[in-house]
C-alpha cells in the first residue's frame, strides 16, 4: 500500500510557566493511504497532540512530519478534523453548518453551479448519516449523536484525503456510539480516506481498525502497535470472533503490564 504519512523521531517538550512537560517521546510510524489507525493510551500520554502534530497545528520539538513524503511545514492540506465536542454554528442550519468549510474558502458564492452541486454533496452526506430531513433544522433542535453526524459531514465535505478524530464518540452514550461506528466505517469505506483515531476505548478501537498502536503514559511512546486481521466489512458477528477478543485482550495485557490499570 501507498505510504501517506510518516511520523520520524518525534519528540515533543511543552515549555510552560512551572517547568517543562515532555508529551512526547520518540515517535516513529507510518500510516497507510486509506488505513485506519486507532491510538489508545492513558489520559495525557499525548494522544491528541500527536494528532495535531499530524494536521500541523503544532510543531514537533524533534523529528518530522512526512505526508506524501513532503514534510510537513504548516497546516496539512487535505485533512480534516473531528473533535469529541461538535463546533457547530448556532446560527446556521444544519446544511449551512456542513457547507461551512467551502463557504469560507468563498467556493459556493461565486459559482452557482458549484453551489447547486455542493448542496447535493451535503445532502447526500447527510442521508448517509441517517440525517435526511434535517437539513433546515438548528443545532438545538439536534441530539448529542446527531450534532456530531453533522460534525462528520462537515469535515467530509471537503473530500479529505484525511480524516483526524479526537475522541469523536467520547460525549455519546454507548448505543448512539455503536451506530456511529457503523456510520463511519460506512463512509469510510465508501470514501476511502486514511483515518486516525483517537480513543480511550480499547473494543472501539478494535473494532474499527486495521491498526491499533498502544501507547504508554507520558511521555507518550508507543509500546506495541497491532495489526487487526478482522474481515470486513465489520459487523455485530465481529465482536464475537475471536480474533476480536484476543486483541482486545492483548491491549488490557499491555495496560495491565504497563501497571496503567489494575484489577486490585
Ligand atoms: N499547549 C500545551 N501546553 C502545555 N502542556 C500541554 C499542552 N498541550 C498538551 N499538554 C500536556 O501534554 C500532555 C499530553 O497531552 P494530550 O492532550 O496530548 O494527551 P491525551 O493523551 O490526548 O490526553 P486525554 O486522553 O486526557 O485527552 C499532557 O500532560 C498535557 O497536559
Amino acid at each position: 500500500m501507498v505510504k501517506h504519512i510518516k511520523l520520524v523521531g518525534i519528540d515533543k517538550t511543552f515549555h510552560t510557566k512551572t517547568g517543562d512537560v515532555t508529551a512526547l517521546k520518540n515517535i516513529e510510524l507510518d500510516i497507510e493511504s486509506g488505513e485506519f489507525l486507532s491510538v489508545v493510551g492513558p489520559s495525557g500520554c499525548g494522544k491528541s497532540t500527536i494528532m495535531r502534530i499530524i494536521a500541523g497545528l503544532e510543531s514537533p520539538s524533534a523529528g518530522t512530519v512526512q505526508i506524501n513524503e513532503q514534510e510537513l511545514t504548516g497546516i496539512a492540506d487535505g485533512a480534516a478534523i473531528v473533535f469529541q465536542k461538535d463546533v457547530l454554528l448556532a446560527w446556521r442550519s444544519v446544511l449551512d453548518n456542513v457547507l461551512l468549510p467551502l463557504d469560507l474558502k468563498g467556493i459556493t458564492w461565486f459559482d452557482r453551479g458549484n453551489h447547486i452541486t455542493n448542496r447535493k454533496k451535503a445532502i447526500d452526506l447527510l442521508e448517509s448519516v441517517g440525517l435526511k430531513g434535517f437539513e433546515d433544522k438548528y443545532p438545538h433542535e439536534l441530539s448529542g449523536g446527531m450534532r456530531q453526524r453533522v460534525s462528520i459531514c462537515r469535515a467530509l465535505i471537503q473530500d479529505p484525503k484525511l480524516l483526524l478524530m479526537d475522541e469523536p464518540f467520547g460525549a455519546l452514550d454507548a448505543l448512539t456510539r455503536e451506530q456511529m461506528m457503523y456510520d463511519l466505517l460506512k463512509l469510510s469505506n465508501k470514501y476511502k480516506f486514511t483515518t486516525v483515531f483517537i480513543t480511550h476505548s480499547i473494543e472501539e478501537a478494535v473494532f474499527l481498525s486495521d491498526r491499533v498502536v498502544v501507547m504508554s503514559e507520558r511521555p507518550g511512546t508507543i509500546l506495541k502497535e497491532l495489526p487487526i486481521e478482522l474481515v470486513r466489512p465489520r459487523d455485530n458477528k465481529t465482536r464475537s470472533n475471536p480474533v476480536f477478543n484476543h486483541k482486545v485482550h492483548e491491549i488490557r495485557d499491555i495496560f495491565q503490564s504497563q501497571g496503567i490499570l489494575a484489577e486490585t
